[in-house]
């Protein structure tokens, strides 16, 4: 199968988004933004970095950058819409492994109504999947991670760490005896669910500070402290975690900075923190209070307090390009 022909494979049939002027078929894409303002994000995955063929199917790859995209929509409080696909194919790779990624971005683009509308197609030594996404946010109500302020309440969604262990679990870097537990690991790092529901619930409150957790929520921790020019401060036993995560040997540098959990970390003012409560309620995701937010302590830092003594969090999650390069 050829480059064209490949695309027409994966080509849409039928649209969901009712603001799509033209999808796959032209030099670009049109859509019109109305009165709402436009969120749009790209990030790209890499064999060998992002998965590898002992821990992601080709339907995981596909589903986990779509994700990881969606989930970046979700942390500016926006509505998904649109996204568009570079890939870069090794020869290797089959045509059937090729549609196994669309059906996994496929499955949770019909999830949220998402329409492909475009991307690219090349060769090269190296499966990579970049995904851009757009989406609609009421003008003014983007979560930027610079809203937060002194006062604010602490909080993060669902449980973290999980991917981590999932991950750790299938490269056999760390064992579990119980199956339920294996699975729901596993499970959170082949299939994370982005939160978009619970932060569109949010979208009432004047003002909210969120960052989704990729790299791990000391480093999105220390994104908000310096977005905002505060410090935050993170009680560790307030940390959420699943049940078994505290039968793994390092389980608190997972929590801390395993990171790929797509969970979101947010700042609100202390009046609102019952309205998220409510919106995680309505919409079927646990919301832990973790700590708060204050003014800057000489720079803007995140403190982290365990039995009483406090010591520095550090951005210390994944980072790409060392600097020792
Ligand atoms: N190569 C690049 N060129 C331009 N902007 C970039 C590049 N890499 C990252 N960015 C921008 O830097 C910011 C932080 O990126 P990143 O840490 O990847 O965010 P996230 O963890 O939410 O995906 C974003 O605004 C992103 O768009
Ligand atoms: C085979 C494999 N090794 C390691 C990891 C862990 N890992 C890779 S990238 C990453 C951080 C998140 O990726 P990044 O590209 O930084 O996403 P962004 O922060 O831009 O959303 C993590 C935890 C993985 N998912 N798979
Ligand atoms: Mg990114
Ligand atoms: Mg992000
Ligand atoms: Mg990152």
């Amino acid at each position: 199968m050829d480059e064209f022909s490949f695309i027409n494979s994966i080509k849409p049939s039928t649209y969901s988004q009712s603001s799509l002027l033209k999808g796959i078929g032209d030099d670009a894409a049109v859509f019109r933004a109305d009165y709402r303002d436009v969120v749009t994000a790209v990030d790209t995955m890499v064999e060998d970095v992002h998965f590898s063929k002992a821990t992601t199917e080709p339907y995981h790859i596909g589903y986990r950058c779509l994700a990881a995209n969606i989930s970046d929509l979700a942390a500016m409080g926006a509505t998904p819409a649109y996204y568009m696909v570079s890939l870069v194919i090794p020869d290797r790779w089959s045509e059937e492994a090729l549609q196994h990624i669309y059906n996994g971005m496929n499955q949770l683009a019909k999830s949220y109504r998402m329409d492909l509308i475009g991307g690219d197609t090349v060769s090269g030594e190296q499966l990579m999947l970049s995904i851009t996404v757009f989406g609609y946010v009421t003008p003014g109500k983007s979560r930027m991670r610079s809203h937060a302020r002194p006062g604010d309440v602490l909080f993060a969604t669902g449980t973290l760490g999980d991917s981590r262990a999932g991950l750790a679990l299938m490269l056999e870097e760390a064992s579990i005896s119980d199956r339920v537990a294996y699975d729901f690991f596993v499970r959170r790092h082949q299939l994370p669910e982005p939160r978009v529901a619970f932060a569109e619930e949010l979208n009432g409150l004047d003002r909210l500070a969120l960052n989704d957790i990729s790299d791990g929520i000391a480093s999105e921790a220390n994104e908000i402290a310096e977005a905002s020019q505060l410090s935050l401060h993170i009680d560790i036993e307030q940390l959420p975690v699943h049940p078994s995560m505290k039968q793994f040997n390092h389980y608190l540098d997972w929590v801390l900075n395993g990171g790929e959990d797509f969970e979101l970390l947010g700042a609100v003012a202390e009046q609102d923190w019952p309205s998220v409560v409510k919106a995680a309620e309505i919409t079927g995701v646990d919301v832990t209070k973790v700590g708060h937010v204050t003014e800057r302590m000489k720079e803007a830092q995140v403190f982290l307090y365990e039995k009483g003594t406090r010591k520095r969090l550090d951005k210390s999650g994944y980072t790409h390009l060392k600097s020792d390069r």
